[in-house]
């Protein structure tokens, strides 16, 4: 089965140009999450805000697009991530990370998370964590171009997160065939805080991509 992707030749001038547009507006929806939240105004503000955010939504529903974002570039688009939970340059739901790897298949992000992604009192939802933890590693085993989805994640919540300054790492540990093992944990203010194991599968459609060297087990090397 091919990716739902539908061509998409926008040049890179307008894509940034594009960004420049819609990150501040997803900066400004992000703000209205936390203060949605957080915000401890009497009820005749929420029911004004209410009315100032239908207006906004009235103006936005006047054109949408025909797919995903994630479905509307070719595979090379930066666009395709703009609607990506954790990294989406067009998600408020996004933190948003920005995340660094290098090709040895290693990446790592630092990062904040306010009260919008609260689980038990003060800390960080575990479901979050996961969702974190699987993005980056998605990042690491990307770093060795290799297109892989995560088939099995498993995460030990060693101790709560704490909201606030966090940072996260994942590595690729080592390649089976189309299987690759990686790792990855999030730190908080005092160590580890969640540890993760993960299986990526590169699927059976990319398998005809693979490249030399990649089907035998390569030990401790994202580099194919
Ligand atoms: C920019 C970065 C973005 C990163 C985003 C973060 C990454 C993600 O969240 S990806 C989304 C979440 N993951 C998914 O939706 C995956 C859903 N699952 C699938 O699509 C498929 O089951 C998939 C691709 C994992 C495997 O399917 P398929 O390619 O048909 O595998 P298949 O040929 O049956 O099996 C190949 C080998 O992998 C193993 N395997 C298959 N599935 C899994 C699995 N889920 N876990 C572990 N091993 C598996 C098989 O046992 C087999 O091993 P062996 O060769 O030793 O017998």
């Amino acid at each position: 089965m091919a990716w739902p992707y539908v061509a998409d030749d926008t040049s890179d001038p307008l894509l940034a140009a594009d960004a420049e547009v819609w990150q501040p507006f997803t900066d400004a929806v992000r703000e209205l999450v936390d203060a949605c939240v957080q915000s401890d105004v009497d009820a005749d503000d929420v029911r004004a805000a209410q009315a100032d955010v239908e207006a906004a939504l009235a103006r936005l529903g006047k054109a949408r697009l025909s797919t995903t974002l994630g479905q509307s570039g070719t595979v090379g688009s930066r666009r395709r991530a703009w609607g990506n939970p954790v990294i989406g340059v067009r998600n408020p739901i996004a933190p948003p990370l920005h995340v660094d790897s290098d090709p040895a298949g290693r990446a790592w992000s630092d990062f904040h998370l306010g009260p919008a992604y609260e689980g038990p009192p003060g800390l960080v939802h575990g479901g979050v964590v996961s969702l974190i933890i699987d993005q980056v590693l998605g990042h690491a085993v990307g770093a060795g171009r290799q297109p892989a989805m995560t088939g099995t994640l498993t995460i030990r919540y060693e101790r709560g997160t704490p909201l606030g300054d966090l940072r996260v790492e994942a590595w690729v540990e080592r390649r089976e065939g189309v299987k690759i093992h990686a790792g990855a944990h999030v730190l908080g203010p005092d160590g580890p805080t969640a540890v993760a194991e993960a299986v990526f599968i590169v699927p059976r459609r990319f398998r005809d991509q693979l490249s030399d060297g990649i089907g035998a087990a390569d030990q401790g090397s994202t580099q194919g």
